[in-house]
Order: C-alpha cells, then sequence, then structure tokens
C-alpha cells in the first residue's frame, strides 16, 4: 500500500528539489518504515526548510540500503544512536502502532521534536502521557493525520457548517481495502504490536467523523469485528457511534475484503458522506485526495454540483493562514509544512491539538470495548 502511494506520488507528484535553507530543519527516520518515503522522504523534498539527514534501522544493512536509495546522508543500527546524534532537530516515527509510545518519549527526552504516524499508540493514558512529556520538554509532536491538513477535508467541513445540508443527520465514512494488500505477516495483523484495522484504516474515517462533526461520540450504538486467525485482531470494524444532536455515524474499516459472491473483486473505499435534512455531501478520496478526489453536493431543491479542492479555494476567512501550495501538493506535503511551521514558531495553517489525539484514541478505545476485543495492549515501557 505505502509502496503503490510512494509509485503514484512520485510519478504523478513529483514537486522539482528546493534549495535547502542554510537553518533547514534537520530530520531523522526511525525505522526503514514503507510510508517513510511517501509520508515524508518525497515531501521533504520540495520543502526548503527540511533536509532528511539520517535513518536508523534495526539492521544495519537494511539501514544502508534504505539509505542509498533516498540520498540520505547518515545511518544509525539502532534507533537509540540516531536520538544520541546533537545534530538531528527532530525525527518521524513510523514504528509499529505498540512501538510508538517508548520511542516517542524516548525521543522527546533527547529534546527531538516527533512527527508520529497515526495512531498515536495503543491507548489514550499513552498518549496524554506523551503529550504532557512534551509539553514539559518544550519539543513539538505531531500525530501524523495528513489528510486533516489538505483543503479538500477543510472545504467539506465548511459545506457541512455552512447549513447548506440543514440540520446533520448521519455519517457515513470508510477506509476499507480489497483482500491481497495487506500481508499475513504485516505489522497490521500483529497484537502485540497493536495490530488490528480499527488502529489502520478505521482511525481515519473515525477522525473525520469528530472532524467534522467538532464533537466526540456520546457513545458507541454498536461495533462488530470480523476476526484475523489471531481473534484479537480485526480484520475488519463496522461500527456506529452516537454523535450528539442525535447524529448517528458508521464507519467501516478493513484490512482485506473479501470478493462479492467470490469473483468480484472489492475496490478501495475511502469516502466519507454527510446527510443532513435538506441535502447531503460526499467526499471521495479524503485519505489520499492529491491522488484523484472530488466533492459531490446534492440538496433536496433538486440542485447538485462537484467540486475538487487541490489547492485552498481562497485566501480569505479560514483559508487565511493557508500556504501558497501547488496543485501536486500531496496530504503528507501539506502536513510537513504544518510540522516545519509549528516548529519555527509560525502559525500552522491547521494543527491537530494534544486533546484531539488523545480523544481520538479514547474513541478508539471505546469501539474496541463494545466490539469485545478490547484495548491493544498497554506499552511496559518505563521512560
Ligand atoms: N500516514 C499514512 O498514510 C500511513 C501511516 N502508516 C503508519 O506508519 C506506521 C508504519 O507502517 P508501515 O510503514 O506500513 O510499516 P512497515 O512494517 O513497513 O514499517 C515499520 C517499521 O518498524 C520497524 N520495526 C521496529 N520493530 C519492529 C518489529 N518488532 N516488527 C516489525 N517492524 C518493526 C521496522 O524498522 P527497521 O527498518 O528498523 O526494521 C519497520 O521499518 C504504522 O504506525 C502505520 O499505522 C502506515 C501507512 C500509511
Ligand atoms: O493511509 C493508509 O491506508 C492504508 C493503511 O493500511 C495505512 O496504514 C493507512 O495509514
Amino acid at each position: 500500500m505505502a509502496g503503490l502511494i510512494d509509485f503514484i506520488s512520485r510519478k504523478l507528484f513529483s514537486t522539482p528539489e528546493a534549495i535547502k535553507e542554510p537553518d533547514a530543519l534537520r530530520i531523522g527516520i526511525l525505522g526503514a518504515a514503507s510510508i517513510a518515503p511517501a509520508a515524508l522522504i518525497n515531501p521533504a523534498r520540495s520543502h526548503p526548510g527540511v533536509v532528511i539527514t539520517a535513518v536508523a534501522a534495526r539492521d544495519r544493512t537494511r539501514a544502508d540500503k534504505f539509505a542509498k536509495q533516498h540520498g540520505i546522508q547518515k545511518v544509525y543500527a539502532s534507533y537509540q544512536e540516531l536520538l544520541d546524534d546533537p545534530s538531528i532537530d527532530a525525527v518521524y516515527n513510523p514504528l509499529p502502532n505498540g512501538l510508538h509510545y517508548e520511542w516517542t518519549l524516548k525521543a522527546i527526552k533527547a529534546g527531538k521534536h516527533v512527527l508520529l504516524e497515526k495512531p498515536s499508540c495503543n491507548r489514550a493514558e499513552e498518549t496524554r502521557r506523551v503529550f504532557d512529556y512534551a509539553k514539559e520538554k518544550g519539543v513539538v509532536v505531531l500525530e501524523a493525520f495528513h489528510y486533516r491538513f489538505h483543503p479538500s477535508a477543510h472545504r467539506l467541513r465548511q459545506i457541512v457548517s455552512s447549513g447548506e445540508l440543514g440540520t446533520i443527520q448521519s455519517l457515513k465514512g470508510a477506509l476499507t481495502l480489497p483482500r491481497g494488500i495487506v500481508g499475513a505477516d504485516d505489522i497490521r495483523y500483529n497484537y502485540s504490536l497493536g495490530g488490528g484495522s480499527l488502529m489502520d484504516g478505521g482511525t481515519y474515517p473515525v477522525s473525520f467523523v469528530r472532524f467534522l462533526t467538532f464533537a466526540e461520540p456520546v457513545s458507541i450504538t454498536s461495533a462488530h469485528a470480523r476476526p484475523a486467525p489471531d481473534a484479537r485482531v480485526d480484520v475488519g470494524t463496522i461500527a456506529t457511534l452516537a454523535m450528539p444532536g442525535d447524529v448517528s455515524a458508521t464507519i467501516e474499516c478493513d484490512m482485506a475484503l473479501p470478493p462479492r459472491f467470490w469473483i468480484v473483486p472489492r475496490m478501495f473505499d475511502m469516502g466519507m458522506t454527510v446527510k443532513g435534512d435538506k441535502g447531503e455531501a460526499t467526499l471521495f478520496n479524503f485519505v489520499l485526495p492529491m491522488l484523484y478526489h472530488y466533492i459531490t453536493v446534492k440538496t433536496k431543491d433538486g440542485k447538485s454540483r462537484t467540486e475538487k479542492v487541490y489547492v485552498p479555494p481562497s485566501t480569505e476567512g479560514e483559508w487565511e493562514c493557508w500556504p501558497k501550495a501547488e496543485a501536486s501538493w500531496s496530504t503528507y506535503r501539506y502536513q510537513l509544512e504544518a510540522f516545519v511551521d509549528k516548529i519555527q514558531g509560525r502559525k500552522p495553517h491547521y494543527w491537530v491539538e494534544a486533546d484531539d489525539s488523545v480523544k481520538q484514541m479514547e474513541a478508539i478505545e471505546q469501539i474496541y470495548a463494545k466490539s469485545g476485543l478490547g484495548s491493544r495492549p498497554a506499552s511496559t515501557f518505563v521512560l
């Protein structure tokens, strides 16, 4: 999946290499993770204020190969060695979910800012501790919910908030992948590493529902998990969240949707539909909108329209502090812009606040509790 995203980003959305500023932020990567090129290395190329200077992997040969492939100068054979390098300002943590807590705390202890992959941790309590510690140490930590930095997500929220759809009644969002994309040995199927579909794709529709409604679930009405061979791991989950004001939100995630009627292959679904008493709006592909997306708005007076929002549609109102983006900017490029702005004391165009990340994990844990699978294991790491 990450390889596919990376290939498409490089082929279709590569942006010119920027001339780097002398005081560019030096970022190191913890792990030769598949998502790192798409989420950080490629976006960094066009950012004048960022240089990817180091990578660490548990295996030196793997780190060497990764560094050579991506033109990264320094290589470390352990994550701690990279954290001990005083020339590194910030780290990207794309480790398996169950290691996010430990290595983010260690990075903060080393005085590094952290771009932390989603989901922030296995448990809300761990997320809270991470952000409290970051505050104490005066460093920036950002949960990498990249889709939220792209203008398409904000445009849908603007439509919902404008009242055009009337009183909101329901939302339906998904991130489902057809069978064959995620291998059986993938970290996503490993319970002790924080695996599970809800922890993976499911975090997106949960996060987007919370973003669009400016609210937290009042309760979880229902949650059904389709178990993996390790029954503590969900291959897929479907849940209904009761949101304030009688709004019902259905979220679906799946890492291996079987073909329909055994033969008809399934498509990716990364959409969100919001229905109100005056109309409805759908954002097709809210997760990776840079590849392709559209927003359709249909109102009960018979009108309909389609919008595509690759760059901020205006320079006024809520768009005022958005960067001068190019249409080729990915969600990750927008996210990197905000991460650097925050560290360098500028106002980012959008930010995922600490409390938002904590509440996100609370919602994930509540859904797991309702499905009967329970939260992913708490980290045993003590700082
Ligand atoms: N924002 C986004 O769009 C996406 C985010 N993600 C998130 O990024 C993270 C990584 O995902 P992905 O890149 O697909 O995963 P990978 O399996 O490709 O990478 C995980 C990395 O973790 C390291 N690692 C450390 N300990 C272990 C262990 N015990 N078992 C396995 N790996 C270990 C490995 O590093 P080493 O090189 O040292 O061996 C590996 O490179 C997850 O949190 C996931 O949710 C994933 C995809 C998309
Ligand atoms: O963007 C994504 O889509 C597919 C998932 O497996 C991945 O972890 C997620 O971040």
